[in-house]
């Protein structure tokens, strides 16, 4: 396994599929990678099935142990199915949606050999679900997470961004999961990172104290030290990666964008590196050099001065990389 110059192992690789979506959330931050808006058309920059393979087949050569697919919204993509069953054994796969288009695609996915989903679900409720997510496929959403569960993608996790919008619906959720079997709940902190919209953030202490409060056990994970509570038999997990050193010394992932980039870490932009024409020879180097390079973003790309505000480390003011 490829381990970078801070002794970050790379177990896994995310691959988002698109950059096109169905939905319009007003928080979202594509993974780092600009506006999900416009025509929703596949694009032809978009990685063929055969190229995402071919990627996957290095990753595995570097004893990357998961995979997950991500977007955009990478149930728009047609091949989803092919992709999943032509990605090597040694690798499991899984899929973070919106869940529009799993009631009928779910049994579909199971049979290629998706072994999990999680499906974004930030309210319960048509009238908030729609002011978030700009969108009026709510009752997909519920249906979609049914067939999930129908068709064993279990555990499916429930991905709920927690902001000042959804903040007081997070009891609901949390009972939600507990009273149905299969799901799981995540609560992610609103990254303001790469959204320009820094006063929806919310102090996600207050959330771990409530959940804290009410756990009959609490658990830490080994990706990014999240912490894990369960419940009334429910568990709930917190994604909390905004000014957090000890999440980014726990990550071990490394991305890929939908034109074929590989990207070091979620909130740089600075850090892309092509794959060139992709061939094996070419993905090897591209990927060896992105792990060399990875560095975490809270902690060393970002550091604290002495008014303790988070500024970039003078050592990367200089290092825009290759991208082409
Ligand atoms: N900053 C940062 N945020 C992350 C990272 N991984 C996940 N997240 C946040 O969590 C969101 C949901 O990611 P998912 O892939 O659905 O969930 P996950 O918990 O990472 O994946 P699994 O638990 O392994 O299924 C992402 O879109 C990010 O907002 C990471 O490495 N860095
Ligand atoms: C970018 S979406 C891509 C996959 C799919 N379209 C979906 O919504 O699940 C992946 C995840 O990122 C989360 N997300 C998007 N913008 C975010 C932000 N600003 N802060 C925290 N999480 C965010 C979403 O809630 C979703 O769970
Ligand atoms: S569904 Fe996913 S990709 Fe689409 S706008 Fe919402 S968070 Fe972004
Ligand atoms: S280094 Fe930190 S911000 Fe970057 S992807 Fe990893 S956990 Fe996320």
């Amino acid at each position: 396994m490829l381990v970078d110059g801070f002794g970050r192992e790379v177990s896994q690789v995310r691959v988002s599929l698109t950059d096109r979506c169905n939905f319009d959330c007003i928080y979202c931050h594509n993974e780092g990678l600009g506006d999900t808006r416009g025509p929703m058309a596949p694009r032809e920059d978009e990685l063929s099935a055969d190229a995402v393979i071919r990627f996957l087949e290095v990753a595995a050569e570097f004893d990357v142990e998961k995979v997950k697919f991500t977007g955009g919204e990478p149930m728009l993509r047609e091949d989803l199915e092919e992709i999943v069953r032509r990605t090597p054994d040694a690798i499991t796969p899984s899929l973070t949606t919106n869940g529009t288009y799993l009631p009928e695609r779910a049994d579909a996915l199971r049979a290629a050999g998706l072994e999990r989903v999680n499906v974004s679900q930030d309210a319960l409720d048509p009238a908030a679900f729609r002011e978030i997510t700009k969108s009026g496929a709510y009752n997909e959403v519920i249906e979609g997470v049914k067939a999930a569960v129908e068709a064993d993608l279990t555990p499916v996790k429930l991905n709920m961004v927690v902001f000042d919008r959804t903040v007081e619906h997070v009891p609901e959720m949390v009972d939600y999961v507990a009273e149905n079997d299969g799901l799981r709940l995540q609560l992610i902190e609103y990254m303001p990172e790469l959204v320009e919209r820094p006063e929806w953030a919310i102090d996600i202490d207050r959330v771990h104290d409530w959940l804290a409060e009410r756990a009959d056990r609490v658990e830490v994970r080994e990706m990014h030290h999240r912490n894990r509570y369960y419940v009334n038999g429910g568990m709930v997990e917190i994604v909390d990666p905004v000014e957090n050193e000890d999440f980014c010394a726990n990550c071990h992932r490394v991305r890929v964008t939908p034109d074929g980039k590989l990207k070091g870490c979620l909130n740089r932009t600075d850090d892309l590196r092509s794959m060139g024409g992709l061939s094996k020879d070419e993905i090897r180097t591209a990927f060896r050099e992105t792990v060399e390079n990875r560095v975490p973003y809270y902690g060393e790309y970002k550091v604290q001065n002495e008014d303790d505000e988070w500024v970039q480390n003078e050592r990367y003011v200089e290092t825009p990389l290759p991208s082409d």
